[in-house]
């Protein structure tokens, strides 16, 4: 087993501008390894570039610069191998509404060059919940079938990675779920998962790296924990007896106030710590009823970040 499941470097790509349209950098030069065995979150603003990288690894698209590997496999030395060691769930859902899901897998497998006796559609099926609609037309599956379709579908090489782009956009709560489950099975059987999101919490539970892409640069790869820690930010919020108003506060530290009248105080851990925080809300006149600290949360970090650049 690699060390990286995938390794970009200097990854640069360049669209081509058509009708007189400028050229447009979407990747300018990306560093990337993602562990073996991780389950690794791509995220970034709209535009940033992370469907772009996504889709070269997956050969999908022509990067313009740059070395790949998938799996050890360098994409232009062992397209081959490189492509059969990865799969990708793609954010559109695109499937022929005339196949049924048995035969989708069936073609797709036969894509793959995957040999008749080593196919697994039956148990795929199974494992995306989809044995019952095995028969059916998949312009009559709905829209979460459809996205578990889409799943079996990149599963039938039985690919060390596995990337899935926007999986969860538009589905209910209950197939979210039911996905991510999924993909932790996935996981702990040895798979490897990329998956790129635009909600952050999901990324922050689900993701045990994360790499921020802002227009077409890494501007932060980590340890989910350890991009979290990164933040100086804190807060401190407050409950007051009675209710109070907002007080002066010291320089740097920011307030508001909520609905239920709860005082909210926003600080650097680097500049204040909580104990001074109440003391100086005590000694503007406030009794404090109950008090609570904050972490940062992802989406913080992804705010700092994505600004900064
Ligand atoms: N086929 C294309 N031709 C020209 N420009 C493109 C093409 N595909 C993407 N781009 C541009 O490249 C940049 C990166 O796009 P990309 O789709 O990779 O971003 P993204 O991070 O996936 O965004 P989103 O979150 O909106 O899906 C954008 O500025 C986009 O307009």
């Amino acid at each position: 087993m690699p060390d990286n499941a995938i390794e970009l470097h200097g990854l640069k790509k360049v669209y081509r501008g058509q009708g007189g349209e400028p050229d447009k950098v979407a990747l300018h030069g990306l560093d990337l390894g993602i562990p073996a065995g991780s389950i690794f979150g791509l995220l970034g603003p709209n535009g940033a570039g992370k469907s772009t990288t996504i889709n070269i690894m997956a050969g999908l698209v022509n990067k313009t610069e740059g070395k790949v590997r998938i799996w050890g496999f360098d994409q232009d030395e062992n397209p081959r191998m490189s492509r059969a060691s990865i799969g990708v769930v793609p954010q559109e859902l695109n499937i022929d509404p005339f196949f049924t899901p048995r035969a989708a897998l069936e073609v797709q497998a036969g894509l793959y060059g995957v040999p008749a006796a080593r196919r697994r559609t039956d148990a795929i099926l199974e494992k995306v919940g989809l044995a019952d609609k095995a028969e059916a037309y998949a312009r009559t599956l709905s829209g979460g079938m459809r996205r578990r379709l889409l799943v079996a579908k990149a599963l039938v090489h039985a690919p060390q990675v596995l990337v899935l782009d926007e999986p969860t956009a538009g589905v209910d709560i209950e197939l979210r779920q039911m996905l991510w489950d999924y993909v932790r099975e996935l996981n702990a059987a040895g798979t490897t998962i990329i998956l790129t999101t635009h909600y952050l919490e999901e990324a922050e539970e689900m993701c045990d790296r994360i790499g921020i892409i802002s227009q077409g640069n890494l501007v932060a790869c980590d340890e989910t924990s350890a991009l979290l820690a990164r933040l100086d930010a804190k807060a401190l919020v407050v409950t007051p007896e009675g209710d109070a108003d907002l007080p002066g506060l010291p320089d740097g530290v920011r307030g508001e106030t909520r609905e239920d009248g709860a005082l909210v105080l926003h600080y650097r851990k680097s500049q204040h710590s909580a104990m001074d925080l109440l003391d100086h809300l005590r000694g503007q006149g406030i009794t404090i009823r109950d008090m609570a600290t904050e972490e940062p949360h992802l989406e913080d970090v992804f705010r700092e970040l994505t600004r900064a650049a």
